[in-house]
């Protein structure tokens, strides 16, 4: 499957999931074709062209609506013949209309597990809640932020001496495990978004 991932900074997960498509044992069935980054400069995109990927910036200021800037997103991936798209650090939020074009086929990752802590800073909020574990969830993306059907989950525990830092990197760990393993599970059929926009699994 040809894979587009959409980021806005530094791309671990880009990077996590770089390393698992080029790894063949790991039998992951896909392959990057683009990044599209809404930022420019970001370390994302170097790590893009280091590995050889076609990158793209397009500037959500450019663009006078969401929506316009979202169908100049969808258009780049068309014209790569992207099958999947993988949001890495994205931090826009995508309108109904590129949802929709792209249900099922559209995932991202949270540094929560879902339903917890929704939105952004979600590790920050797990130190706020006093939770004594996190982790991260992939999920299909849905147009309500952070609510679509959840793929994979990794736990994360969290130390008495955490601060929000030391919790983004030990969450980033598990993140790098989790997407791989989920673009696995979607790429190779054996996961679906259900018409009920539930999980099903084949
Ligand atoms: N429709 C849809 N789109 C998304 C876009 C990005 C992410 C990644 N997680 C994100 C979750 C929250 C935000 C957010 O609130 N950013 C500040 C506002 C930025 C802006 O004005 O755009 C961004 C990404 C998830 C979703 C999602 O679940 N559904
Ligand atoms: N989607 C969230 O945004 C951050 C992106 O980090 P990176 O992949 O750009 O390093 C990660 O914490 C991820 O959970």
């Amino acid at each position: 499957k040809r894979v587009g991932v959409l980021i806005s900074g530094s791309g671990t997960n880009l990077q996590a999931l770089i390393d698992a498509v080029r790894d063949p044992t790991q039998h992951v069935g896909a392959e990057i074709v683009l990044v599209v980054s809404n930022v420019a400069n970001v370390e994302g995109l170097r790590r893009a062209e280091r590995a050889g990927i076609a990158t793209k910036v397009i500037n959500h200021k450019n663009f006078g609506s969401r929506v316009e800037f979202d169908m100049a997103v969808n258009q780049e991936l068309i014209s790569a013949g992207v099958e999947i798209v993988c949001l890495a650090g994205f931090m826009r939020i995508l309108s109904v209309d590129f949802v929709e074009k792209w249900r099922g086929r559209l995932i991202n990752i949270h540094p929560a597990l879902l339903p917890l802590f929704k939105g952004t800073h979600a590790q920050r909020q797990a130190l706020e809640a006093g939770v004594r574990v996190s982790g991260c969830t992939v999920h299909f993306v849905e147009p309500d932020i952070d609510a679509g059907a959840i793929i994979v989950q990794e736990t994360v525990p969290i130390e008495i001496y955490d601060t929000e830092e030391t919790l983004i990197e030990r969450i980033k760990t598990a993140e790098h495990k989790a997407y791989p393993a989920a673009l696995k599970l979607l790429a190779t059929g054996k996961v679906r978004l259900g018409s009920d926009k539930k999980i099903f699994w084949c």
